[in-house]
């Protein structure tokens, strides 16, 4: 059986189908909010989240002195690589890299902060094996990197020196 429908009653149709879409999306939001009712505040729009995650970046780099020799070491191999003119592949494999271990060294401060937050300054096995595995993460992270640097440059500059 086939049923036809005029232009307008169409219309009338997915107009209908959208609001109903869109009030769905809404209140599943509506719920998630609910669902965080312990949050002391829910970054209500993208501009906001933005924002709070510049503040964590800026608190990282004023607080941690590894996070600033990092972000120096990174700015650093992108520098060289770019004077080497390594190709873009290359060049991707460096920004990679120095954004993972940056990356890491912000999941370490939030881990540390997290222990802190939830020990104090009393001694637990448990605080020091959630603290120095997360360093682990970062030194190896960086170890990698230095290789990957190394990897990268290296042969390059011997080829620039050769010639
Ligand atoms: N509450 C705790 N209980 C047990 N050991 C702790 C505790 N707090 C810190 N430690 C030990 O002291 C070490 C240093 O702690 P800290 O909070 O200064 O972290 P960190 O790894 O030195 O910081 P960063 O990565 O910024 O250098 C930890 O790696 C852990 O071995």
């Amino acid at each position: 059986m086939q049923i036809k429908l005029d232009e307008s009653a169409n219309t009338t149709i997915q107009s209908d189908m959208a609001s109903k879409i869109s009030t769905s999306a809404h209140h599943q939001l509506e719920r998630s909010n609910q669902n965080r009712v312990k949050a002391w505040r829910v970054a209500t729009s993208i501009g906001v989240s933005f924002k709070y995650a510049a503040a964590g970046v800026t608190y990282a780099y004023n607080t941690q002195r590894n996070f600033r020799i990092h972000c120096v070491m990174g700015t650093l191999a992108i520098v060289i690589g770019a004077l080497l003119q390594l190709s873009s592949v290359e060049m991707a494999v460096i920004c990679i890299t120095s954004g993972l271990v940056l990356t890491l060294e912000l999941l370490n401060t939030a881990i540390e902060s997290v222990v802190d937050l939830t020990v104090g300054q009393t001694y637990h096995d448990l605080a020091k094996i959630a603290k120095d595995c997360a360093a682990g993460a970062v030194l190896i992270s960086a170890f990698a990197s230095v290789l990957v640097g190394m990897c990268l440059v290296i042969p390059k500059a011997i080829l620039l020196f050769v010639h």
